[in-house]
């Protein structure tokens, strides 16, 4: 069963669950097969097999995080919260906890079917330590935030399973615990009150309570939880970053030789990013200017587009591109500072304007826009901007198209 932890913790986030060895047996009754039943007619129609929920878990949590319990139908999520919260007792090992645990686990648990619902909320309340008194002092506040006020004096077994999950939840946050264990249960609410319960819960995350949650609502972990657990089969497969964990959950993986085979590809992922990160951080293009040699430009005059780059290293080798996109977002012409000038120089960190002088353009009627990025010598692309420095174009109208030409006609 739970016990209390004994010793206080020196360090600053106190150890408040402490899951040691945990392992948790069923035993399934099946019926027999039609031939062992005619073979042995004498013997009992059921035969009973050991079923393993949890194998051997041990977790710590701190205070005040909030985890995410998730995994497949079946996995042992449920079990595991009923054995943190004392509900059930593990077939080996324990579980100590510290401080008040408000356990929301299966629909209606802790209710009482014949008794109204005020007297429910006494009896949970006692059940969760709190004197009557206490109880008193909060019950106006309880059945508000329940939003169940016109059935309070109702029987529960009357009641819809929302309204169960309305006050059992109500009743759990109202006792000032310090761990919330709350299983999928909410799902149940309507939005408003989902969204109302959520809000609790992310009140108790600032005051520093412990949260413990089984969802199938991935977003749910991604969004509240500071750690996730999947589990598969009844082991742990995967401890840490919620976003990780959902990662895992979502490419199904069961065991936990395959969820690490997925950790490794998104701890490798995540370091290229952060690689990538960092070279992005190396170059900024800040602005580019276009300078046509009359406005608008008109076929066969010039461009001239400046550059401003912004570098935090010295390059040796590097390379900066522009290209000139017409209205219609197609690329009509692009160039390299390499393609311009295979001999360029390298640069040092500092700033910079690169410089292209576009000669004797003949460009259809338009707008243009120019965009440029800058790459390094792996030919990586540390930075670009698009669609900067308009301009516009006019011709003759003497033809149309992606080129330009002044068509001139003769008949014979
Ligand atoms: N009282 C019980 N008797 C026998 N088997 C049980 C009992 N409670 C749970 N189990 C079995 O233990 C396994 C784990 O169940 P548990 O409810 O913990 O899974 P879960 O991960 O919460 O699943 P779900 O996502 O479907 O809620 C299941 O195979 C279930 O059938």
């Amino acid at each position: 069963m739970t016990s209390p932890l004994v010793a206080p913790a020196a360090e600053e986030a106190p150890i408040v669950i402490a899951v040691e060895n945990v392992s948790k047996r069923f035993i399934i009754h099946q019926d027999k097969s039609i031939k062992d039943r005619l073979l042995h007619p004498n013997r009992t129609r059921k035969h009973a097999e050991d079923f393993w929920a949890l194998r051997d878990l041990s977790i710590n949590i701190d205070a005040g995080n909030t985890i995410g319990l998730i995994g497949p139908n079946g996995s042992g999520k449920s079990t595991l919260l009923k054995v943190i919260g004392g509900i059930l007792a593990p077939t080996s090992g324990r579980v100590l906890h510290r401080g008040r645990i408000a356990a929301l686990l299966e629909l209606g648990a802790g209710f009482h079917q014949d008794l109204t619902g005020r007297e429910n909320v006494y009896l949970n309340a006692s059940i969760l330590g709190v004197s009557k008194e206490e109880t008193d002092a909060r019950f106006d506040e309880i059945v508000e935030f329940s939003g169940i006020e016109k059935f309070i004096d109702t029987q529960v077994k009357f009641y819809s399973s929302g309204m169960y999950v309305r006050l059992a939840f109500s009743v759990a946050v109202h006792c000032n615990p310090d761990i919330l264990l709350v299983d999928e249960v909410l799902a149940v609410g309507d939005e408003p009150f989902q969204n109302k319960c959520l809000n609790k819960i992310r009140e108790f995350q600032e005051e520093g309570r412990t949260i413990i949650m089984v969802t199938h609502n991935l977003s749910q972990v991604t969004d509240f939880c500071t750690r996730a657990l999947v589990l598969g089969q009844g082991n742990v497969i995967y401890d840490g970053a919620p976003d990780d964990a959902v990662a895992i959950l979502r490419e199904g993986f069961r065991t936990i030789e395959e969820a690490s085979v997925v950790r490794e590809r998104l701890e490798r992922e995540r370091a290229r990013e952060e690689e990538a990160a960092n070279r992005h951080a190396l170059g900024k293009i800040t602005d580019i200017r276009t300078m046509p040699s009359r406005t608008p430009m008109h076929p066969g005059d010039d461009l001239e587009v400046e550059v401003d780059l912004e570098v935090a290293r010295d390059f040796e080798r590097w390379n900066l591109g522009i290209s000139l996109t017409n209205g219609l977002k197609q690329m009509v012409l692009m160039t390299t500072t390499s393609r311009a000038n295979p001999n360029y120089e390298p640069i040092n960190a500092g700033q910079h304007t690169i410089r292209f002088a576009l000669p004797g353009l003949i460009l259809p009627r338009g707008e243009y826009t120019v965009s440029a990025a800058f790459f390094d010598e792996t030919h990586f692309e540390v930075h670009r901007l698009d669609d900067a420095g308009a301009f516009l174009a006019e011709t003759d109208d003497r033809s149309a198209g992606m080129q330009y030409t002044p068509a001139a006609v003769t008949v014979s």
